[in-house]
């Protein structure tokens, strides 16, 4: 196969080879769509898939002639691995249409083909739509008979998929038995997916196992791959620690209405039937009235699409009414009654310009590209993490190469793979300094860690400034104006070389700097003077002790009372906090343990620095300390809220669902899924006199 370059745009082609063009799309887009689909390891964004597969829709609208059954354009992509016994659907699972354009457009063009579709004139109503997020992860057929789960198969070429029902088993979300009154044959339809923190701590998870060197194991490029390849996992006890989650939205083969099967008048109100037998709907589907309310609904959850806690790729209209689709029907691959209209791509190509690294406020070094700037997930990025020298090595990030780069949410950007067949230089494979880059202090790696860190401690002034400014920040003591560049200026020229000068800064001193003015510097003076009232957890946290979050600082904060009861705690007084364990611990005992970080925290207290001190939380014993129960059901007297507290005063944890982390889950009348999942998963089962018993 000749090896084109697909990437930068060719000249027009002349007239003949527009059909060579034609046979070269179709061969890379199967040859990205096999990677993508049946081996879950895609090669390129998604945007450089679509930009092929819209350049080969334009060339077959262009020459009808050309198009043949076996185009990807005319097929829905997956194809069933060997390894999975097929399923064939008893409807088929197909794709939809896709409007990539970010403007209102996409909208427009949908409803106007609905419109024309079904003859409407303008004098006529408008058409009503339900319009949905689109998720990026992967279809799901989930098959019940007699309101029991018997099968879960992926969507495969639409008429053959997989049998995975063993791993979907293993996801909290998805019942495997059904209340009551559900119809014999009931197959519902809706997305598998990982959720963005759960991808993050995976990941995490993979790069420790990674650097303790176990063999085999990798990250993942992004959520939707990650809850691919957890699917298609051949060991379920793998996929169980693949934390997915699901949303339904819509049905396969269900009992005729004939049988006594339900009748839906409308999409939406299956949606709701759907979430009333215990199925996830997200909360964001909404009835849209024409075209207008369309364009509305993208904007807005676009505006929100950072804040959600998963990834979507755009929203989908569909009609509302059932009979309106059923006349509408299907052309090839997809329904005439659905569109997806995309958002901005958060994945894309742009090239390595060089490796910088930094320092981090604990001294960590991270690897960034510097890359040539592009526009992704809905921003400009220049920079993306390595984050450390093996996940560098591993991914072979070299200055000069073109890469994959991704943001996606608050998520900082990241490289997440090099396409290796576009290097063209002979950079050298980068290689983690040794000394700091900041204050040349050793920079070294500690045995089973990832990370170098810089050993210059305060000394070095790119930890002092990422040390200060992580006090000053807005969940910390908050000190409101005090940014990065005017942090850089006061470390850089001596004026502040720990925590409590900042609370000797002047008026004068400020105002002496650079660019401030007086109306700036006496901003900063009243933002600092604020910021001296604070709370216990806030000043805890903004001290910045390793491996002390938000979340620790107040339990620590809750469990102990005042600042000193912390400062004297040993390691064992510690560990009965919930939440900490060795690590932690032995971390506040470090921090605590070094004369000059006391004295700082005497300095700011001196300089005013106070919070309202509490009585330590009753120190009664704690039986359920470190341990995690689900409840579920009805207790004979104990109610839902009673009972949590109970354990949480033992030390023990909620939780709202059964994994294999949970402890014990409590059941009472009545009691769902959750205790079909306990036995299922062998989680010892109590009753309440159990959890009494426990509590003594
Ligand atoms: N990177 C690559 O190399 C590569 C290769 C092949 C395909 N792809 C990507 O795969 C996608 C195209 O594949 P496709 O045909 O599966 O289409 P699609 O994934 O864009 O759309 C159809 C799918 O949307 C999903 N979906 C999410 N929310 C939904 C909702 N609310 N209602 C209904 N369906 C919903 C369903 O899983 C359905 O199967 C594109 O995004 C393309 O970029 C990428
Ligand atoms: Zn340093």
């Amino acid at each position: 196969m000749a090896t084109l370059d697909l990437f930068s745009s060719e000249p027009a082609a002349p007239d003949s080879s527009f059909h060579e063009r034609l046979l070269y799309l179709r061969e890379e887009l199967h040859r990205l769509g096999h990677a993508y689909y049946v081996l879950d390891a895609p090669l390129v964004p998604d945007a450089e898939y679509d930009r092929l597969f819209q350049e080969l829709q334009e060339l077959e609208a262009a020459h009808p002639e050309w198009v043949t059954p076996d185009s990807p354009t005319q097929r829905v992509g997956g194809q069933v691995l060997d390894a999975f016994t097929s399923v064939r659907h008893a409807v088929p699972m197909l794709s939809i249409r896709t409007e990539t354009d970010t403007e209102s457009t996409g909208a427009l063009a949908f409803d106007t083909r609905v419109r024309k579709e079904l003859e409407l004139s303008e004098s006529d109503a408008p058409v009503e739509y339900v319009a949905e997020l689109k998720f990026d992860g992967l279809a799901m057929n989930l098959r019940y008979e007699q309101g029991v789960l018997v099968q879960a198969a992926t969507r495969g070429d639409g008429e053959y998929g997989e049998d995975v029902t063993q791993n979907i088993r293993t996801i909290g979300q998805i019942p495997l038995r059904l209340p009551a009154g559900v119809p014999a044959v009931l197959e519902v339809r809706g997305e598998v997916y990982m959720r963005r923190d759960d991808f993050e701590a995976l990941n995490e998870r993979q790069r420790a196992r990674i650097a303790a060197g176990e063999k085999g194991e990798k990250t993942f490029v992004n959520p939707r791959n990650a809850a691919a390849g957890a699917v298609r996992q051949l060991d379920p006890g793998i996929a169980a620690q693949r934390p997915l989650s699901f949303f339904a939205y819509g049905l396969g083969e269900v009992t005729p209405a004939s049988e006594g099967g339900p009748v839906f008048g409308t999409h939406y109100a299956m949606l709701q039937t759907l979430k009333s037998w215990g199925f996830p709907v997200a909360a964001q589907v909404k009835i849209a009235r024409g075209a207008p309310e369309l364009i509305a609904y993208h904007q807005r959850i676009g505006v929100g699409r950072d804040s959600l806690p998963f990834d979507i790729d755009g929203v989908v209209y569909k009609v509302n009414s059932l009979a309106l689709q059923q006349r509408l029907g299907f052309v090839t691959r997809e329904p005439r009654w659905a569109v997806a209209h995309k958002y901005p791509a958060q994945e894309q190509l742009t090239t390595v310009l060089a490796i910088d690294v930094q320092v981090g406020r604990t001294g960590k070094l991270t690897p960034v590209a510097k890359l040539a700037p592009v526009f992704v997930g809905g921003v400009t990025v220049t920079n993306a993490t390595l984050h450390n020298e093996d996940e560098a090595r591993r991914k072979d990030v070299r200055v000069g190469d073109t890469v994959i780069v991704r943001r996606a949410g608050d998520v900082i950007p990241e490289v997440v793979s090099v396409l290796l067949e576009k290097r063209a230089g002979e950079a050298p494979p980068f290689t983690m300094p040794r000394i700091c880059p900041v204050c040349q202090s050793a920079a070294v790696r500690e045995e089973g860690e990832a990370d170098y860190r810089c050993t210059g401690g305060l000394f070095c002034s790119a930890q002092r400034k990422q040390a200060i400014l992580h006090f000053a920040q807005r969940r910390a003591v908050e000190v409101e104006g005090l940014g990065d560049k005017l942090v850089e200026q006061l470390v850089d020229a001596n004026v502040i070389r720990n925590l409590p000068d900042l609370y000797r800064l002047g008026l004068s001193a400020l105002a002496s700097l650079d660019r401030m003015a007086d109306k700036s510097a006496q901003n900063i003076v009243d933002a600092l003077e604020k910021s001296k009232q604070t709370t216990l957890p806030r000043f805890l946290f903004g001290l910045g002790i390793r491996h002390v979050g938000e979340a620790t600082a107040k339990e620590l904060a809750r469990h102990f009372g005042t600042l000193d009861a912390i400062m004297d705690a040993d390691e064992e007084a510690l560990l009965a906090v919930s939440d900490v364990g060795p690590i932690v611990a032995q971390s506040i005992r470090t921090f605590f343990d070094q004369a000059h970080n006391r004295e700082v925290v005497e300095q700011l207290r001196a300089c005013g620095v106070t919070w309202p001190e509490g009585a330590p939380a009753d120190a009664g014993p704690k039986p359920l300390a470190g341990k995690t129960l689900v409840l579920t059901g009805t207790l004979p007297t104990l109610g839902r809220d009673a009972a949590k507290d109970l354990i949480e005063a033992a030390g023990g944890k909620v939780s709202g669902s059964v994994s294999k982390k949970t402890h014990y889950v409590v059941a009472g009348a009545e009691a769902g899924s959750k205790l079909d999942k306990a036995n299922e998963l062998g989680v010892p089962v109590l009753d309440e006199a159990g959890l009494l018993e426990l509590l003594k």
